[in-house]
Formats: structure tokens, sequence, C-alpha cells
């Protein structure tokens, strides 16, 4: 096949800064423990008495965690959270991260964010994992008036790829579904570690009807995503980007897609591309060359996403701005890739069709 271009990529001029921000924006990848602003953590690290923080000054500190990240390694990536982690052990730690969340959120002009954590990470002071859940939904209910409801926001509880809780998390999920937790997630390192070794949490959260993501297709390649897809039931995939792996791009610019890379197209499967965070971890190279705008062309269901904006020193602006610098996108590809976050949204249908038309096409259409 030829690849299309029916949201043309730079139909008018580029945004301006200014746009970006105002845009309404939608993110379905954001890890609540990698977006904490740093002044915030050296408070919370004098409360709780951490002492391992690298520097106790913000700036300085919101830096190390990028460069940290900036390994080429999804495995050294993943050793920063000890920090955050760290200092989210308490009822109060996790409400005023949750409620912050959703202040930056809001600020960026994201209007719907899942924001994703690992209640297993958050026990180390003796909070039960119910008592986790509700002080992340209280911090985020707390947010949400703190922005006058210009923000929306749910949550996933992500069960560790490399721990044997996902089961219980995965019951948690469906315990608090009506209260503020919309799905699921397996994060954590991918080698070693397929999504298959957690198939029983996902037949439970599939014999309850429950919405789950998976992180696939980041440092694993194809076959880490057929598990995630086939075997274990993804709606959608974190990342997913190494589907290219099942993607032929000829000389002539046509392409040929595998059997996977066409189940996933054709079926709609939601790909939550997180760009910045894919250089820092070798899943993609370049911005120039990163694959969203080949699976964009080829009619993949594209969303945009931040996954750490701490660890990957990143906002959906400015995930936005590299996409103007490296494809031209122009205001139509944006609102394409809002909408379809919102579409693949874990929220009643009704509900996903208020946030397009009520707010998205609207807030486009007047900027
Ligand atoms: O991009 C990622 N891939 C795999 N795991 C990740 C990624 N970003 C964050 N995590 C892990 C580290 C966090 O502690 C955990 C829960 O948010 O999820
Ligand atoms: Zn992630």
């Amino acid at each position: 096949m030829h690849l299309s271009d029916n949201v043309s990529a730079a139909a008018s001029a580029a945004p301006a800064a200014d746009w970006i921000r105002r845009a309404p924006k939608a993110v379905l990848h954001d890890h609540l423990d990698g977006g904490l602003r740093p002044a915030t953590i050296i408070e919370l690290a004098h409360e709780c008495g951490y002492t391992g923080l690298p520097t106790e000054e913000p700036a300085a500190l919101g830096a190390w965690f990028r460069d940290a990240a900036d390994s080429g390694s999804l495995e050294r990536y993943l050793e920063t959270f000890a920090h955050t982690c760290a200092v989210m052990q308490t009822r109060e730690a996790l409400f005023r991260v949750a409620a912050e969340c959703a202040e930056d959120l809001a600020a960026d002009g994201v209007v719907y964010a899942e924001i994703r954590y690992a209640p297993e990470q958050h026990l180390a002071a003796g909070l039960s994992l119910d008592e986790v859940v509700e002080a992340v939904n209280d911090g985020f209910r707390e947010g949400e008036r703190r922005t006058g409801g210009r923000i929306t926001v749910g949550t996933l509880l992500t069960g560790m790829r490399h721990t044997d809780r996902s089961l219980e998390i995965a019951e948690l999920t469906v315990a608090h579904r009506e209260r503020g937790v919309a799905g699921f997630d397996i994060a954590g390192g991918e080698i070693g570690n397929p999504p298959s070794r957690h198939l029983p949490a996902f037949q439970h959260l599939k014999r309850h009807n429950c919405h789950f993501t998976i992180h696939a297709g980041e440092a694993v390649g194809a076959e880490s995503i057929h598990e995630a897809v086939q075997v274990c039931g993804a709606e959608r995939i974190g990342h997913g980007v190494r589907i290219t792996d099942d993607i032929q791009v000829h000389e002539d610019g046509s392409a040929t897609l595998g059997h996977l890379a066409a189940y996933v197209r054709d079926n709609r499967i939601a790909l939550e591309v997180c760009p910045t965070s894919n250089l820092q971890t070798g899943a993609a190279k370049d911005y120039a060359t990163h694959p969203i705008d080949l699976l964009r062309r080829l009619g993949f269901r594209i969303t945009l996403n931040t996954d750490n904006r701490l660890v990957s020193g990143t906002t959906m602006s400015q995930e936005f701005q590299h996409m103007v610098d490296a494809f031209g996108y122009g205001p139509e590809v944006f609102e394409a890739f809002t909408v379809a976050a919102v579409e693949a949204a874990f929220l009643p249908l009704p509900e996903r069709r208020r946030i397009i038309d009520e707010v998205i096409r609207p807030g486009y259409a007047a900027l």
C-alpha cells in the first residue's frame, strides 16, 4: 500500500508556542511517579527524612533526572524512579503529588488525562493498597477542583512486570473502578518479563469487563506486542513503536504490513506514543526518524503522550513542539491526535463523545 496522508501534515502555518499551549490536549500515558515537581520532591524528602537525592536544588534536580534517564536503556531509565517513589509513601504525599499533577497538566492545556502508577510501590510506610488508591484519587479530585474543572483525570493502576502482584492489582482495579480508576496497565523492564507472565491478571480484568493497556514494543520488538494484543487482550499499547519490526517500507515510498501490524491498525488499537521517552531509552534514534509519522500516515490510531514529565523533561506542549519541528505538523494533526486519544480513552462512550463535541472540537475551532 502507499502511505496515505488524509490528515495533511502541513496544511497550515506552523503553530506558535502560545497556540500549542492553549490547544486542548488529552494524555493517556503519563506516570504519576514520573512527573513530580522537583521542588515538591525536595520538600517531601525533608518531611519524610529521605536523604538519597542527588541534589537539593530544584532546577539541578530536574536536570539530573532527565540526564540520568537519557542512557539509551529502559532499565537505567527506570532506576531514577527510586527517588520519586521514596517520597511518595504517605497519604499526604500522594494527595499532594496527584493534586499538583492535575494542576500542571491543566496549566499546559490538558483537558483529559489518564494517569498511571503502581500502588505496590507506595506501601513502604504502612499504607494499604486501598489507602494508596484513595489518597491518589482524593488528590486528583482536589486538583480538578483547584483548576475550576478545566481537566478531568482518571487513573490506571499499574502492575510491575518483575513482581508477582499483578493479579492483586487487577483485583484492586476492579474494586475501585467506579471511584476514579479507569483501568489497568503493566509496566517495568520489558526484557525477560513478557506480558503473558501476568495472564491471570488479564483474565480477571476480562471476567469483569475492565479496561487495560500494556507497555509493549518499547525495549522488545513485535513479539512483545503480539503477546500483549493476542495472548493478553490489550485494548491499547503503551509505546508500541516497535510495531515497525512488522512493517517493510520500500524505496518507492510504499509499505507492506505484516499480519500483526495489519491487525493492530485494522482493529484501531491505539498506540500511546511517547517520543521523548523513546529517545532516552533507545527505542528511537531521533525525532526526525521517529516512527510516529510513518505509523500516522499508515493509518494507525496514534496518540501523543509524555510518559514521564519529570524523568523525560517534557510536557504535552513540548511533545507537540517536537512534532512541529520534526514533521511540520499543523493544527489538524494535533486535533486528530487529541480526538484519537479521547476516542481510545477508558471512558463510557457518551462521555468520550461529550469531551470531543463540547471541549475538543470547539476548543480547536476557537484557537
Ligand atoms: O516507559 C516506561 N516503560 C516501562 N515502565 C515504565 C515506563 N515509564 C515508567 N515506568 C515504570 C516506572 C514506574 O515506577 C512505574 C509505575 O508508574 O512504571
Ligand atoms: Zn510508560
